[in-house]
């Protein structure tokens, strides 16, 4: 590929509003410092949007609602996406790569479902494409991965990228809310959208958790790769049960590198899971991200930051459109996207998880010793058992008092049982052949726990 020779950076915005209408305000304000940055202007030829009336401060004759004739015009070097969506914008993006633009997008579900086609037509016509703003908005994380630790073998990826569902537990965790009103406080905010089901479903931890994957293990995975659970099942008691254990109540994505039934695999999953009070990863709260990376030189690594917002997201959406442009003006290109080491994905039922299991049982001989059988029916060996008390029967000091209730057995009591890791599909047939006990009134809650590289020593030296 020839330099700009000379002449500016030509870029096109498809989509102007929260990030779109600061990377605007950004590429204005700070013209003269991109400028030298690239070593070139960077010049905005056009923004094409869908309602021209609500972009009072875009010069109006930049606007247009033609995106497709934008992004096939002459002048244009660099596409920057900022709709969201998969169609148009996988066709658009698609045409404008083909024919050698360059694209910078913050548009993870599209990356997630298609990066593989993104990428080759990236790589057949020799132009760039970069997202840093689709993982962890401001934070900057698929850089470093792609760049920083290029020479290390990094073996997990795992962390909050969701701020919403992270506000919402944060708040659940600090005030004892309920799930319904921390939600209605995050929409309160600003956080929550009006429809919230990307984010607290996890299907938008999970587009990111396939992208992280991806780059971290040289693999092509995608959104359906990942396994995903959202917080709509997280209560108040489950918030309270890990209190109990030293732990905090996370939604997070989690990529490794395991080894699977056919040997090196990658493992990526996005659900709730309780985790120590002492791992980094426990004290972000509201809606700030944080990513923990451990690599095999490089060993422990921790990005923190704001994961959305306009000003935050437009800040990669620009450093990623410095690198573009610059590389447009020396003539040259970035590093690509490398999926050759091609592992295969194992499946949640194979990767190995810690469960805390709370059960409502009744309190009589044998009912312990059954318990604990059907856990070793399925091969999964107990870490720690904890018996309570429930419904004032007093058990806590070891005395039972019937109230006198004969339909009922006289004595109730929880048992909280923590597990040490073993298959996901085992810890799940457990606990369904546990309800099916007659001594099990009802599963109260079950949780998986995460260590995340570090002995979970609150739970008894479980690690
Ligand atoms: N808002 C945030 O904090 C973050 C957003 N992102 C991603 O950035 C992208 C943009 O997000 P936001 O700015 O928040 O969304 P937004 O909804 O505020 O802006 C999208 C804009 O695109 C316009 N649009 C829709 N269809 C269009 C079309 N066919 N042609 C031209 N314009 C069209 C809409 O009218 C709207 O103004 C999304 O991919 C999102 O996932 C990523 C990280 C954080
Ligand atoms: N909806 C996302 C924002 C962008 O990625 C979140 O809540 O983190
Ligand atoms: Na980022």
């Amino acid at each position: 590929m020839v330099g700009n020779d000379g002449r500016p950076v030509g870029v096109a915005l498809l989509g102007c509003g929260v990030v779109g209408s600061q990377v605007v305000r950004l590429l204005t304000e700070q013209a003269d410092e991109l400028a030298a940055r690239v070593g070139a202007p960077l010049r905005l030829v056009g923004v094409a949007v869908r309602r021209p009336q609500r972009h009072p401060d875009v010069p109006a004759d930049l606007i247009t609602t033609d995106a497709a004739g934008l992004v096939a015009r002459e002048d244009v070097d660099v596409v920057v996406e900022l709709v969201g969506g998969i169609e148009p914008v996988r066709g658009l993006l698609l045409t404008a790569l083909k024919n050698g633009r360059s694209v910078v997008s913050a548009n993870k579900a599209l990356l997630a479902e298609d990066g593989a086609a993104l990428a080759a037509a990236a790589a057949e016509s020799g132009a760039d494409l970069y997202y840093e703003a689709s993982v962890a908005g401001a934070i900057p994380l698929l850089r470093p991965i792609q760049q920083s630790l290029a020479g290390d073998r990094i073996v997990r990826v795992a962390g909050i990228v969701n701020g919403t569902t992270n506000f919402i537990l944060s708040a659940m965790a600090s005030t004892g809310a309920n799930y319904a009103e921390a939600l209605e406080e995050a929409g309160r905010l600003g956080y929550a959208e009006a429809d919230p089901t990307a984010d607290v479903d996890g299907y938008d931890a999970a587009s990111k958790a396939a992208i992280l994957a991806s780059l971290a293990f040289h693999t092509r995975v995608t959104a359906d790769d990942v396994h995903r659970e959202g917080i709509r099942d997280v209560t108040a008691a489950d918030i309270a049960a890990a209190r109990a254990l030293g732990c905090t109540v996370k939604l997070l994505a989690i990529c490794e590198q395991v080894e699977g039934p056919a040997g090196p695999s990658v493992s990526a999953r996005v659900h709730p899971a309780m985790i120590p009070r002492s791992h980094p990863l426990a004290s972000v709260s509201g809606a700030y991200n944080a990513v923990f990376i451990e690599a095999a030189a490089a060993g422990q690594l921790m990005f923190y930051g704001q994961g959305a917002g306009g000003p935050q997201t437009a800040s990669a959406v620009l450093g990623d459109l410095v690198a573009a442009a610059r590389n447009r003006v020396i003539g040259g290109r970035g590093p690509r996207d490398s999926a050759h080491a091609d592992l295969p994905i194992v499946a949640m039922g194979d990767t190995r998880t810690r469960y805390h299991v709370s059960l409502d049982v009744s309190d009589r001989a044998g009912v312990l010793a059954q318990v604990a059988g059907v856990f070793a029916e399925h091969g999964v060996s107990i870490a720690t058992v904890r018996q309570e008390g429930r419904n004032g029967t007093g058990l806590e000091d070891g005395v039972a008092r019937d109230e006198g209730d004969g339909a009922r057995d006289a004595r109730d009591a929880t048992l909280v049982i923590v597990t040490h890791s073993a298959p996901d599909a085992a810890l799940a047939a457990t606990v369904d052949a546990l309800t099916g006990l007659d001594a099990v009134q009802g599963v109260a809650g079950v949780l998986r726990v995460e260590g995340l590289g570090r002995p979970v020593t609150e739970l008894g030296g479980v690690s």
